[in-house]
């Protein structure tokens, strides 16, 4: 009879966080207004969260949120829910604390994740990923396999597009929002370097979405970009004709 222990296979859950939506992609406030602009938070989403869900290992995706509608899509889809209360919106902090909300939730909720499947690797991920692939995704975290906390930093070198924990006795500890590259590679993280151009494509403003619209959309963003109307030009960007994306 063998004693040998049999390999343990990886598991992994994807934690994604959105705000209220009434206050989200505010950058996007002079593009597109307020209900082509959730239209399009949510329809990212659902890419997302479509995209991560086909990547083998991965055996659940959280969404964590204080928003209702937010959390109507993610129970569609087969995601979990871990309320967000809300916070004072970013928009109007002006203490330099705008972030902290987002990063207690997430530690809340990986810590959540934690306890209730032992040993699974935690990822916090970037909601507005429209242009992400599921070999990208697959790849990232193989390689962050390889131990501890490491980070995908965003194609403006600066942002975070994925936080990844792959040990159990190392905690996620968040640090998002705006540098929160430098923050999360000073902190320890290891960079992860990789050609994933839609998963380091997060969109935040006119000239994102005209990157991931270059790189392929999912089929959410694709409807909901045809649908918008779209009320300005992108300054610098290649959507100077109003109305087509
Ligand atoms: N659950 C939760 N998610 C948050 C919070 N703050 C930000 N987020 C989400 O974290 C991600 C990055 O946030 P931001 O860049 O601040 O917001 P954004 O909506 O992407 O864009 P802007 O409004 O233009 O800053 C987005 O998916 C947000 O919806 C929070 O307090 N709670
Ligand atoms: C909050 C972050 O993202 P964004 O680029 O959406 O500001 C971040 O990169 O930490």
């Amino acid at each position: 009879m063998s004693t040998a222990t049999p390999p343990v296979t990886p598991r992994a859950h994807v934690l994604v966080a959105v705000k209220e939506l009434h206050v989200a992609k505010t950058r996007l406030s002079g593009v597109f207004d307020v209900a082509d602009r959730t239209g399009l938070v949510l329809s990212m989403l659902r890419d997302t969260l479509s995209v991560v869900r086909d990547v083998d290992s991965v055996v659940g995706v959280t969404v964590v949120t204080p928003d209702p509608a937010v959390a109507r899509l993610a129970r569609s889809v087969g995601a979990h829910v871990y309320a967000d209360p809300a916070t004072p919106s970013a928009e109007v902090r002006t203490d330099g604390q705008g972030e902290h909300g987002l990063n207690a939730a997430l530690a809340a909720a990986a810590d959540h994740v934690r306890r209730s499947e032992q040993g699974v690797d935690v990822i916090a991920l970037q909601a507005d990923l429209p242009s992400l692939r599921s070999d990208e995704f697959g790849e990232a975290l193989a390689a962050a396999r390889i131990g501890g906390r490491s980070v995908v930093v965003d194609h403006h070198g600066t942002g975070t597009a994925a936080l990844f924990s792959c040990d159990p006795s190392v905690p996620l500890d968040p640090r998002f929002g705006p540098g929160s590259a430098q923050r999360h590679l000073e902190s320890g993280a290891r960079p992860l370097h990789g050609h994933w151009p839609g998963l380091r494509t997060d969109v935040d403003t006119a000239d994102d979405l005209d990157t991931a619209r270059a790189l392929g959309v999912g089929p959410a963003t694709r409807a909901a970009l045809d649908a918008a109307t779209h009320i300005a030009a992108s300054p610098g960007g290649n959507s100077s004709v109003t109305g087509a994306w």
